[in-house]
């Protein structure tokens, strides 16, 4: 871990941040799915972190799926396609799905996979990210649940990777431009 640490110039969101906000968000979605169990649809493998901990602090019961959408692969800019790489497991006609992403960037794969979510039917689907970046955005996206705006610059940490790593660190860094080659 110290060994990975070496490689971020900046703490951009700390643990104990995180974990707060993960227990505000939490507290809106029961008060908002009163009513409902939500299908909670992580969007792997960034949203894992979060995912876990979200769940966790829901206290109403809600179920799971993952899919996995890659744009991308190893860059530190969206392809602007996105593949799917894991479906959903079941046909979610007339269920509530609550997208949980990790990070809305260009907003491209989350514009995609809204409209591959609402084709299949559900009775709604609304979409929870820990991050933003709002000077980024190239496709504006409804989201209801935003954790945090942060600066356009690559971060990693907390589910979010470059080029596979940094995913186990417990908070959100920036990563030194040198380790991109930037
Ligand atoms: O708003 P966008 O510009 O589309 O970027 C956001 C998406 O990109 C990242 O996924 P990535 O393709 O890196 O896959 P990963 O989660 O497996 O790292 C991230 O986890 C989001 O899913
Ligand atoms: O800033 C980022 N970091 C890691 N993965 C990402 N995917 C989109 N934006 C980012
Ligand atoms: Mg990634």
């Amino acid at each position: 871990m110290s060994v990975l640490d070496d490689d971020i110039e900046a703490t951009v969101v700390s643990t104990e941040e995180i974990q707060s906000k993960i227990t505000e968000l939490a507290a809106r979605i029961d008060a908002d799915y009163a009513d409902r169990e939500p299908l909670l649809v992580g969007v792997l493998k960034g949203a894992v972190m979060f995912m876990s901990d979200l769940a966790r602090e829901l206290s109403r019961p809600s179920t799971m799926e993952f899919m996995a959408c890659s744009s991308y692969g190893s860059n530190t800019t969206s392809s602007g396609v996105v593949r799917i790489l894991k479906d959903l497991d079941r046909d979610v006609t007339g269920l509530d799905i609550l997208i949980v992403e990790d990070i809305i960037d260009s907003g491209l794969t989350l514009s995609w996979l809204l409209k591959n979510l609402q084709a299949r039917n559900p009775a709604s689907v609304e979409v929870v990210a820990l991050l933003r970046k709002p000077d980024a955005i190239k496709v504006q996206v409804p989201v209801k649940y935003v954790g945090f705006d942060i600066p356009n610059e690559f971060v990693v940490g907390y589910g979010l990777d470059y080029a596979e790593r940094y995913r186990d660190l417990p908070y959100i860094g920036r990563l030194r431009p040198s380790v991109y080659g930037g």
